[in-house]
C-alpha cells in the first residue's frame, strides 16, 4: 500500500539528557540533541536542509534563528505552535516536505532550558481559560485545570487514586531503566498515595517535574537512507485534529477518538498490533483519555485497564518506555518530542537499558494551548523497515 509518507524514513534519534537545572541555553540544548540524532543516523550537519522546531515556548527565538544558530541552510522550516501535539505535527510536516522533494534531510527537534520565572508566568497564561478565568481566581496553572479533569474522570467512571498511582508507578519502573531519566529512585503505590497534595485530587507524582533537556529525530529521503548503515523507520500514518467538538460538554477533553479510525485505517494496522504506546502524560488522566481514544481500551475504562494490565516494560503493551514526562521529566516546552524520540529510539534499537523487541509502535501528543476545548491532539504509527 502506498503510504502517506512514501519515500521518507526516520534514520536517527538523539537526546540532550534531562537534568533538573543547567547553565546551558535552549539553543545549546537543541544543538546537543540534534548532534546526537545526526551521529545516530551517521549523517553530518552539512546534510541537513530541513528543520522542524517544535518547542512552543520558543519566542523571541523562532525557527529561522534556530536554523541560523545551528548553521543550517534550510529549504524547509516549521515551528510548532500546538503545545505538546507539536512534535508529531512537526514530524509529519517534515516528512511531507521530504516526500514532495522540498528537502532531503530534516531534523525535528525541541529543547527546554527551564527558567523558573518564565515557566511560572507561562503556566498562568498559556491557555486562554487558565489566563482569563482561572488565574484571576488564584486557581492558575495547569495543575488547577487538570485537577478538575481528574476529579471529573473519577466521578464519571469510578476511577480511584490507586488507579492513577498504578500508572505513575509503572512509568517510574520504566524510568529506572532509562539512563537519561531525571528520576532514579523507585516509587511505590504507598509513596504515591502519601505524597504531598498539589491541587485536589492531584498529588505530587500526578504532576510532571519541569526540567532541562532536548529531543531530536532525523528524517531522510529513501535515497539518503539507502546510503546509511543503520536501520530505518517508516511513518505509516500521522494524524492531527484541532478544536475537536465534544458531544459531551462534561467529558475530559481530547480529540483522539476523532482521529483514531483514520490513523489505523491509513496505517493499515489495528490497535492490538501496537507493541508500545508513547502517550502524552502531562497528567495520568490525559494518558487515560488517550488510551481510550486510540482504541487501546474501552471508553471510560482506562482505570480498569490499568488495574488489570502491567504498563511497565514487563507488560504486553508497555506505555512510555523511557518513563514519560512523569518520570523522565518534562522538558516542558518541547512540544511532546519526548514521546517521538522514545518511539523512534525503541524502533531503531537504540534504547539502552530499556530496549524492547519491537517493530511497530504508537505515539500521541496533546496541546492545551487554546481556550477550554480548542485543543490540539496528534498521533502517529511508526514501523521499523529492516
Ligand atoms: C504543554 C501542554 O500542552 C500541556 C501540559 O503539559 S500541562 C503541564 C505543564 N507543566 C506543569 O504544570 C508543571 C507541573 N509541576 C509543578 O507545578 C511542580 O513540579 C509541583 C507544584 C508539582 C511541585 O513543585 P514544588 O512544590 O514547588 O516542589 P519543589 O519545592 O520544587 O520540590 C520539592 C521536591 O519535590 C520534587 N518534585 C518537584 N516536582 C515534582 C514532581 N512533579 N514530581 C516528583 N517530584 C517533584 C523536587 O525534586 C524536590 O525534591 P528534593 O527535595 O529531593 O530536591
Amino acid at each position: 500500500m502506498a503510504g502517506m509518507f512514501e519515500g521518507v524514513r526516520i534514520v536517527g534519534a538523539g537526546q540532550a539528557p534531562y537534568a533538573k537545572r543547567s547553565e546551558r541555553g535552549v539553543q545549546r540544548l537543541m544543538y546537543e540533541a540534534g548532534a546526537a540524532a545526526l551521529a545516530d543516523a551517521g549523517l553530518p550537519w552539512s546534510a541537513v536542509d530541513g528543520l522542524a522546531v517544535t518547542c512552543f515556548l520558543l519566542p523571541p527565538d523562532n525557527a529561522p534563528t534556530v536554523a541560523e544558530h545551528l548553521g543550517i541552510e534550510a529549504r524547509f522550516l516549521f515551528q510548532g505552535l500546538y503545545g505538546g501535539a507539536s512534535g508529531i505535527i512537526g514530524m509529519a510536516h517534515a516528512a511531507r516536505a521530504i516526500r514532495d522533494g522540498a528537502c532531503d534531510v530534516a531534523l525535528v527537534l525541541a529543547a527546554d532550558a527551564f527558567d523558573v520565572a518564565a515557566h511560572n508566568e507561562t503556566l498562568d497564561r498559556f491557555n486562554g481559560s487558565i489566563k482569563e478565568y482561572m488565574s484571576p481566581q488564584g486557581f492558575g496553572g495547569a495543575n488547577g485545570m487538570f485537577a478538575l479533569h481528574t476529579r471529573l474522570y473519577m466521578e464519571r467512571h469510578g476511577a480511584t487514586p490507586e488507579d492513577f498511582g498504578r500508572f505513575c508507578v509503572a512509568l517510574r519502573e520504566n524510568a529506572l531503566r532509562n539512563p537519561n531519566a531525571l528520576f532514579k529512585t523507585p516509587l511505590t503505590l504507598d509513596d504515591y498515595l502519601h505524597a504531598k497534595p498539589i491541587a485536589d485530587p492531584l498529588r505530587l507524582y500526578d504532576c510532571v517535574m519541569p526540567c532541562v533537556g532536548g529531543d531530536a529525530i532525523v528524517l531522510a529521503s529513501e535515497r539518503v537512507a539507502a546510503g546509511l548503515k543503520g536501520p530505518s523507520l517508516r511513518i505509516l500514518a500521522a494524524e492531527e485534529i484541532h478544536n475537536y467538538p465534544a458531544n459531551d460538554p462534561y467529558a475530559v477533553p481530547g480529540g483522539w477518538s476523532g482521529l483514531s479510525d483514520r490513523l489505523y485505517r491509513r496505517a493499515g494496522v489495528e490497535p492490538k498490533q501496537m507493541q508500545f504506546a508513547q502517550l502524552y502524560d502531562d497528567y495520568p488522566v490525559m494518558a487515560f483519555v488517550q488510551m481510550e481514544g486510540l482504541g487501546l481500551c474501552e471508553p471510560g475504562r482506562a482505570h480498569e485497564y490499568v488495574r488489570n494490565n502491567d504498563l511497565s516494560w514487563r507488560g504486553a503493551l508497555p506505555v512510555n518506555t523511557g518513563g514519560g514526562q512523569l518520570s523522565a521529566g518534562q522538558a516542558g516546552a518541547s512540544g511532546g518530542m519526548i514521546g517521538v524520540y522514545e518511539a523512534a529510539a525503541q524502533l531503531l534499537g537504540r534504547a539502552p537499558g530499556r530496549q524492547l523487541d519491537c517493530r511497530l509502535g504508537l505515539v500521541s501528543g496533546y496541546g492545551m494551548v487554546a481556550y477550554g476545548r480548542g485543543l490540539c491532539s496528534s498521533a502517529a504509527i511508526l514501523e521499523r523497515v529492516h
